[in-house]
């Protein structure tokens, strides 16, 4: 409705405030709404169809009615005003008179029926045409320019400047100038003498009638245009509070009520702007909180949102009016500091917003502790457009995280390289998980006493399209970092007992062997997926091994402990892994009821040759013996290491002495030949 108006359509700027009354061809008086309001375009397009329908319905229609109403009130005030004459012309036997106003009667009642049947502008047009026309038949017939009518002309031409079309307009304007043309030419040259008739009652009738109608016209129409001002200035306050509502709502991020990317990117580029005008240093902080993935896995999404929302807030506190803080992502934040002095400044802010996330937050009555990893950068040393600060302040807060967490760094251009390749790495290894590209290569383990073959321990690979087969230690960390490793690790578990499984058909019962990593321990998941892939593999819970490092173990909490406790229930052993390069604590061996002790191969590789390790792993043994744990050596890759590791009661062992890590099909065929040779 309001295109077809020609007010507002989606092309349109749309209003800051009212502007003017215009004139339209139809009878509603409209608005003409200027100014810009910038992000009002960015808004969906169902929220322009929303303010659209409101003015519709609930302002146009109202007016609409209102008018119509009025304009049928003047209808019967003229009716009344022209049988008065109508009569007084019979009566004095004015008969021209009389047939002139009987037209004017009868143009006004067809009028009535237009605006009745909902055709006001047709009927507007039809009564202020015939009366113009009528007045001039009945002055060029009677009075000429004596004619008391002649005072009707100006009000007609009051009322189509308001409510006609500006054609119509100008068309009555242009008959009545004619008429007064013709008339005073008509008598200038002779060819028509006007003479007035004498005054009295009637017309005083008359006359009075025309005005009183006139003026009540008039009055109407001011009375009008104030109430329509009002209820404009209403809708012009309701159109600027949907506009900041959208305008809000386009450039905040909907769960911090902070600034989302694009508000923030265009703010950056004005405080840069602003920065290279005064030749201040600009400074960008991107922060990301440390486990979040971890905190959002197992207390739930409501309570990482909730966790969300209070980072939000304190972050909040220690933003000055001149900085700005947006929401970049998911559990990442990123604040502009405006006009700083150097990268101290900088520092000092990260160091301040990493105090005030270290403080616990009591979610949903639990108290949960985390940390921020800050990366910064700088403008004008590290970029000079928004895009890129934060791309580098991005860089720098993977080195924060690949630090160790809970740190900062300021952007370095050759740090950023790392980064780079760290994060082309990450990408790689999201398409290897899809594209099936990761291996498992199992590495056979030894029962030193009788040289039989007890199991393998899995080794993860990645077959890299273009660099070949790729270890873990090339690919490990970033999956760790990113997270992927949960997926990952998901992914070992399974093929391992699977393959386990595979092993079993051709008559090896072999156990097999799979590295956790410290995230998959942290998530909530690792015993139900373990319960999952026992019960789908059908493996014996006997025959799988997890190991963990030493620094696994330094994990005190309550739920840790469960979940061993929980995971040798079920029948599985624990392992400890490079056992001998961490925090060999042997009262945490008996807490955690592990089964075996896997000794580094840094004291093995040259056993036969290094007293002290040959001290050490004598040692380890005898202390796991004492503790009824058992023990298997990595890295044989001597005999002679072999016999010593037998000669010290060794249990198991693992190494390229015996077999290199080997890719299933050919573990089988040396598994085979193995049994075949016992
Ligand atoms: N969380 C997970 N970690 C995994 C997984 N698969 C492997 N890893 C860890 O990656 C590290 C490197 O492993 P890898 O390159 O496979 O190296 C293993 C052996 O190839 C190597 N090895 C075995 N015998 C010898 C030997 O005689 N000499 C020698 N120089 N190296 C040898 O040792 C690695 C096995 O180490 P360990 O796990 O400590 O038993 C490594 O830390 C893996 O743990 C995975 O699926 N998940």
């Amino acid at each position: 409705m309001l295109d077809s108006f020609g007010l507002i359509s989606a092309e349109t700027p749309i209003t800051e405030g009212l502007c003017a009354l215009l004139r339209t061809g139809s009878v509603p008086f409209f608005l003409r709404l200027t100014g810009q309001a910038p992000h009002y375009q960015e808004a969906e397009c169902m929220e322009m169809a929303e303010i659209k329908g409101g003015l519709d319905k609930d302002f146009f229609t109202r007016m609409q009615d209102r008018q119509n109403r009025r304009l049928r009130l003047i209808g019967n005030l003229v009716i009344l005003v022209l049988l008065t004459i109508e009569l007084r012309t019979l009566l004095i036997g004015a008969w021209n008179d009389s047939i002139l106003v009987a037209a004017a009667l009868a143009t006004v009642l067809v009028a009535r029926k237009l605006t009745a049947r909902g055709k006001p502008e047709y009927a507007v047009s039809v009564a202020l045409m015939t009366l113009t026309l009528l007045v001039s038949c009945s002055m060029w017939l009677e009075q000429g320019l004596y004619s008391g009518a002649l005072i009707a002309f100006p009000t007609v031409l009051v009322v189509a400047g308001v409510i006609a079309s500006e054609r119509l307009f100008w068309a009555l304007l242009t008959i009545m100038l004619a008429t007064v043309a013709l008339i005073s030419f008509s008598a200038y040259f002779g060819y028509r003498a006007f003479q007035p008739l004498p005054i009295g009652v009637g017309r005083w009738a008359v006359v009075s009638s025309i005005l009183v109608v006139s003026a009540g016209t008039i009055v109407w129409m001011m009375r009008e245009m104030r109430n329509m001002q009002s209820s404009l200035e209403r809708e012009g306050k309701r159109l600027r509070c949907s506009q900041a509502k959208i305008t809000h709502l386009v450039g905040h991020d909907a769960l911090t009520g902070l600034a989302n990317r694009t508000a923030f990117s265009s703010h950056v580029t004005q405080m840069i702007e602003a920065a290279r005008t005064q030749q201040r240093t600009l400074a960008l902080l991107y922060m990301d909180v440390d486990n979040f993935k971890t905190i959002n896995d197992s207390l739930g999404h409501t309570a990482g949102d909730e966790l969300i929302r209070s980072v939000a807030g304190r972050l909040k506190q220690v933003v000055r009016d001149a900085d700005t803080l947006c929401r970049h992502g998911g559990d990442e934040f990123v604040m502009a500091l405006a006009n700083i002095d150097d990268v101290h400044t900088a520092v000092a802010v990260a160091q301040r917003m990493q105090e005030v996330i270290s403080q616990p937050f009591e979610l949903s009555s639990k108290q949960l502790v985390t940390s921020l990893s800050v990366g910064i950068s700088l403008f004008p040393n590290d970029g000079h457009d928004a895009d890129t600060l934060v791309q580098k302040s991005e860089l720098a807060m993977l080195q924060a995280k690949k630090a160790g967490r809970n740190t900062h760094f300021v952007h370095q251009e050759d740090l950023s390289a790392d980064s780079h390749q760290r994060l082309d790495i990450e990408q790689a290894l999201r398409q290897a998980i899809s594209r099936d590209e990761l291996r498992l290569y199992y590495q056979p383990i030894i029962a030193l006493k009788g040289e039989r073959l007890v199991g393998a321990e899995a080794l993860l690979r990645w077959q890299h399209p273009e660099q070949g087969l790729l270890s873990p230690d090339r690919f490990m960390d970033v999956a760790e970092q990113s997270g992927l490793i949960a997926e990952i690790g998901e992914w070992v578990i399974r093929r391992a007992c699977e393959d386990a499984m595979r092993w079993q058909q051709h008559g090896l019962r072999l156990g097999v062997s799979v590295n956790l990593s410290a995230i998959q321990i942290r998530r909530n998941n690792l015993q139900s997926v373990i319960v999952d892939v026992l019960n789908e593999s059908g493996l014996e819970p006997e025959l799988l091994e997890l190991e963990l490092t030493e620094s696994m173990l330094l994990e005190k909490s309550d739920a840790f402990l469960q979940l061993l406790k929980n995971l040798k229930k079920l029948g599985v052993s624990l392992a400890i892994d490079d056992f001998g390069t961490g925090y060999s604590n042997l009262s945490y061996l008996q807490r955690f009821n592990v089964d075996r002790l896997k000794v580094d191969k840094s004291f093995v590789l040259d056993l036969s040759s290094n007293e002290q390790n040959r001290a050490i792993v004598t040692a380890v043994i005898q202390m796991a013996h004492s503790l009824k744990l058992q023990v298997t050596a990595e890295g044989i890759e001597h005999q002679l290491v072999q016999r010593i590791l037998t000669s010290l009661g060794c249990d198991h062992a693992q190494g390229y002495l015996f077999s290199r890590p080997l890719e299933p099909d050919a573990f089988l065929g040396y598994a085979r030949s193995y049994s075949e040779r016992a």
